[in-house]
């Protein structure tokens, strides 16, 4: 019986296709491929990981060996895994990240930055901006989120990302969770340890995430910041002057006073208000009845004061209602528009990622600094 004769090109492109899950780039235009040799229906190959301990190894080698297993004619397979040297892993830095800084901060990044923030604790902001970035993830775009909630991050335990961030050089590969790569202070820190830290170290840290974690090209970058108008807000607005708020409240007047004057903080820093979602809203109760647990009307007249105070439209993008499927969705790490998606506030969260996803992507909204004549 005659042998299909195995086409290096085919086995190449093949290869091709298969993926780092942190880089998320082809393992061939990374550097990681090294050899490859075809000897009969026999096809060997060897692997560059990034580090000795890389967490993803055998993802890779079954990628590969499944890869490889698709080209006609492939009878045996060995997938050898190797370590870069250090100018291996030097020059992928490079290749990633030829420039220094922030990426985002550039005049020509296409990122739509979302900083989300809040007047009070407790309002839902993280479990807000989990749901969109896995809602937009879900859609195709790609998504960061930095954690900068340094006093209480929980998006990692929300997002159920149990990864740790892989270290390449000076580079830092965040860990994905439902599509969605996320850096947290609290992966850095041992077990559920508080970080005391004050102003110029909170900026400094979040300089070094803004600036060493590798994203890749982003489509929307959610910021979850420390509720109120501190220093985090302020290091953000320096950092990455473009970045948008979005303001999270809850119906409740005196949450709404709050997060009010989180938004106009935006008047002093220049930049743009996005829009206002009111969280915990009425909860349906099982007779059909609505209970207003926190009162109404809170996310309404927080856009109605900063469209006021901002002298520009600030809409209310949504109103997310009580929902226990929501609170149990965060304690399991399985955000609630993935777990339960027709569940009232995920039908929500979804029309406000809507709303998201039609406002334009890059350049859109920059304040060009030109005064009218005249
Ligand atoms: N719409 C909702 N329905 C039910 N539970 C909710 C809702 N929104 C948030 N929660 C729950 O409220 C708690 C606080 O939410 P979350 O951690 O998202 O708030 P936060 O504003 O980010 O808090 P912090 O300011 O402390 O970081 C969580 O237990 C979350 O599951």
């Amino acid at each position: 019986m005659s042998r299909t004769p195995v086409s290096e090109d085919a086995v190449r492109a093949a290869l091709h296709g298969v993926i780092d899950p942190e880089l998320r780039r082809p393992i061939d235009e990374l550097g990681m491929l090294d050899s490859l040799t075809v000897d009969g229906g026999t096809v060997t190959v060897r692997v560059l990981l990034t580090i000795a301990g890389c967490p993803l190894r055998s993802t890779i080698e079954s990628d590969v060996r499944e890869a490889l297993g698709s080209v006609p004619g492939v009878e045996e397979t060995a997938v050898v895994l190797d370590v870069m040297t250090p100018e291996q892993r030097q020059a992928l830095r490079e290749r990633l990240r030829p420039e220094r800084g922030i990426p985002f901060s550039r005049p020509d990044s296409l990122t739509k930055v979302y900083a989300v923030a809040s007047g009070k604790g407790g309002v839902g902001k993280s479990s807000v901006t989990v749901n969109l970035a896995c809602e937009l993830a879900a859609r195709g775009l790609r998504i960061g989120i930095v954690d900068a909630d340094v006093h209480g991050f929980s998006v990692p335990g929300l997002l159920g990302a149990t990864g740790t961030p892989t270290q390449v050089d000076d580079m830092i590969l965040p860990p994905v969770a439902h599509g969605v790569k996320v850096i947290s202070i609290g992966m850095f820190v041992q077990g559920n340890q508080p970080v005391a830290w004050r102003g110029p170290m909170l900026h400094r840290a979040l300089e070094q995430f803004l600036s060493d974690v590798y994203f890749g090209d982003l489509d929307v970058l959610f910021l979850d910041l420390p509720p109120g108008t501190g220093d985090v807000a302020i290091s953000v607005s320096q950092l990455l002057p473009r970045a948008e708020l979005l303001v999270v409240t809850t119906p409740q007047a005196a949450a709404a006073e709050v997060a009010e004057r989180a938004g106009s903080v935006s008047a002093q820093t220049g930049q743009t208000v996005a829009g206002v979602i009111e969280n915990m809203s009425g909860l349906t109760l099982p007779d059909g009845t609505v209970m207003e647990v926190f009162g109404s009307g809170g996310g309404q007249r927080v856009a109605e004061r900063l469209t006021e105070g901002l002298g520009a439209r600030v809409e209310l993008l949504g109103q997310v209602p009580l929902d226990v499927a929501l609170r149990e969705g965060g304690d399991a790490g399985v955000p609630i528009v993935l777990g339960h998606p027709g569940s009232p506030a995920a039908v929500a969260l979804r029309a406000v990622a809507d709303r998201l996803a039609a406002r334009p992507r890059g350049l859109a909204g920059l304040k060009l600094g030109v005064t009218p004549l005249g």
